[in-house]
């Protein structure tokens, strides 16, 4: 293996911390800290927080928030309180510099924690706080301002709070500068970036929510990008221009998918800071169209049948708060409600992984990093060969409980592995996942699997396809040759009922028809054209990381 050549020492020095003497150094890499002792003490404690190794404190530089000269905290003489007072250079140990960093607790949560260093003068006080302060300005990738959108009423109504409590003081510690809008309406902070906001002013845009503002913020930037470059959303073989601003999610939602599949947690803090250090991590989108007209945009959860009708139900108890997905969940379990129709699709080639595999998408993750030849697929779908075997549409018709695509794995607290737990953020495909008639006990064990570690595709009713494009059509909906088709199969009756069951959706019948639930919106459309648009937009996340970057120091050997 090629050493790597260790990088350049920029400062190092011997500075106090709790009345112990540390070498304290910086490089272009990390920031470090060393007891200087005779007898070395192993560090004990907490296995997270900074990278520990016998008594050293490792900090790598793109992980700092700030520094700053620090006021000390002396008895004031008139009134006896403590009280903060400005540095002067009257005792030695007076001078200090604190440096805020980022801390890893459990469950891939990230803190804001901080070390308080004594210098023996005010001079070399100010030339640790200016070294450190020229590496974080080299870091230009992260966002200076930033326009935040903020949803009062998502989730449990806490969106307001969560963001002055926990965000604010971060982005002031960071000095990164703010404009927040607080929305009035449903579709407000998606009209404003359509339309309004002086996009250029800004390095990012954050959202405070759930998917459904989320959803919002794509459906702005997504349409505004198209719209500035001329491109029209409404053709569904259009090439779209991906978004150059990056968006951050502050979970303040129902299900918080997005931010719990790209980070790992549904925690403000830890979204915060990714936002801070600058991470990026693309991401697909699907496009849905209806014909030739543009429905809307997904990224997490596009569901025909049972998440369908989740939604639908769960919308008129809004006011339970997240808790109307458990309630809706097990009336729609209970109703048990199947829909026929036909789906086709184009299969991804098997080179970018199978929904089955158990190669998850992870931090860098290989697959999005090395977009696959097929990724770009053909804009005249017709064209393709019939003999060319990866650009051949499939068929398949049925009696469905759910028709599933995730465009990535939908981990939530709900289901921490997700719907389809080795889909990939930003490979070009979703993960089509049918899921066939069959008892309410069959479902059930289905589900379940979704809350612990056994396979939820493992079932004959259960089939899984990672794909580019796909279409559905309800079979009411059905051209008159696909139901000639049918009647040639030996159901010419139903026709017949179909169209009875039109005018009469309460029979409950399975050819009534369902909606699509798209990112937690209801979708107007049964019948629509699905295409995964690859890494169009990007976020300030870097995927979820490995558990060993948690628990394990880094490679100390790079130091
Ligand atoms: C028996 C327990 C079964 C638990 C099954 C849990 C599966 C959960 C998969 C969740 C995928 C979520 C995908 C994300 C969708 C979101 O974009 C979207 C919008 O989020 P927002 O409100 O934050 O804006 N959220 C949703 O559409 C919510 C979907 C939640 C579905 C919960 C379903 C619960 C089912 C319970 C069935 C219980 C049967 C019990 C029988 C006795
Ligand atoms: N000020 C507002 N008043 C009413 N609805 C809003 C407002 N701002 C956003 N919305 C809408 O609220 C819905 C739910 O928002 P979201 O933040 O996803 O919360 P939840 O996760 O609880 O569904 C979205 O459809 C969004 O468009
Ligand atoms: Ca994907």
């Amino acid at each position: 293996m090629e050493k790597q050549p260790k990088p350049q020492l920029l400062l190092s020095s011997q500075l106090s911390l709790l009345n112990r003497v540390y070498e304290v150094t910086l490089n272009g890499v990390f920031l470090s800290w060393k007891e200087v002792e005779t007898r070395q003490k192993r560090a004990v404690g907490n296995i997270y927080g900074p990278l520990k190794a016998a008594g050293s404190h490792y900090v790598p530089v793109c992980e700092i928030i700030s520094v700053q000269e620090t006021e000390e905290e002396c008895p004031s003489t008139d009134l006896g309180k403590w009280q903060k007072v400005p540095q002067s250079p009257v005792e030695s140990n007076q001078h200090a510099f604190t440096v805020s960093y980022v801390e890893r607790i459990q469950k891939h949560r990230w803190r804001c924690s901080e070390v308080t260093l004594h210098c023996t003068d005010r001079t070399l006080c100010l030339q640790w706080v200016q070294a450190i302060r020229e590496q974080l300005s080299l870091l230009t990738i992260r966002p200076k301002r930033l326009l935040v959108y903020i949803n009062p009423y998502g989730g449990k109504h806490r969106g307001k709070r969560i963001y002055e409590q926990k965000v604010a003081p971060i982005f002031s510690r960071a000095c990164i500068s703010t404009d927040v809008i607080v929305t009035e309406r449903a579709n407000h902070a998606r009209d404003h970036l359509k339309t309004e906001a002086e996009l250029k002013k800004y390095d990012g845009v954050v959202c405070v929510g759930g998917d459904g503002m989320f959803s919002e913020i794509i459906h702005g930037l997504i349409s505004r990008t198209q719209c500035d470059s001329g491109v029209d959303q409404n053709r569904s073989d259009e090439t779209l221009i991906p978004c150059s601003l990056r968006i951050g999610i502050i979970p303040a939602g129902s299900t918080d998918c997005i931010c719990y599949a790209t980070v790992g947690s549904n925690d403000p803090v830890t979204s915060a800071l990714h936002i801070v250090v600058g991470d990026s991590q693309p991401m697909d989108v699907c496009s849905i169209h209806h014909n030739n007209t543009f429905l809307r945009y997904s990224v997490s959860l596009l569901g025909y049948g049972f998440y369908g009708d989740v939604l639908t139900d769960s919308e008129r108890k809004r006011w339970m708060g997240p808790a109307r997905y458990d309630i809706s969940g097990v009336k729609t379990f209970l109703s048990h409600r199947y829909y026929e129709g036909t789906i086709s699709f184009l299969p991804a080639d098997e080179n970018v992984g199978t929904p089955r595999d158990k190669l998850q998408c992870r931090s860098g993750c290989n697959i999005c990093r090395l977009p696959s030849l097929d990724k770009q697929v053909s804009k005249d779908e017709e064209s393709i060969s019939d003999t060319d075997t990866k650009g051949v549409w499939q068929v398949i018709r049925g009696k469905f409980l759910a028709i599933n695509a995730a465009c990535m794995s939908c981990a939530c607290p709900r289901s921490p592995k997700g719907l389809s737990p080795s889909a990939h953020l930003a490979d070009g495909t979703a993960d089509l996942i049918l899921v066939r008639k069959c008892s309410r006990f069959d479902f059930l064990r289905h589900l379940l699997r979704h809350t612990n570690k056994d396979d939820q595709f493992d079932h004959p009713f259960v089939e899984v396809y990672r794909v580019h494009q796909f279409r559905f059509t309800p079979r009411y909906e059905e051209t008159d040759s696909e139901l000639e088709l049918r009647e040639a199969e030996g159901s010419g009756r139903k026709r017949f009922f179909s169209q009875i069951c039109r005018e009469h959706p309460a029979c409950n019948c399975s050819l009534v028809h369902s909606s699509w639930n798209c990112d937690g919106e209801i979708l107007p459309h049964a019948a629509i054209q699905v295409r995964v648009h690859c890494q169009l937009i990007k976020l300030f996340a870097r995927g979820i990381e490995e558990q060993s970057v948690f628990e394990e120091p880094y490679a100390l050997n790079a130091i």
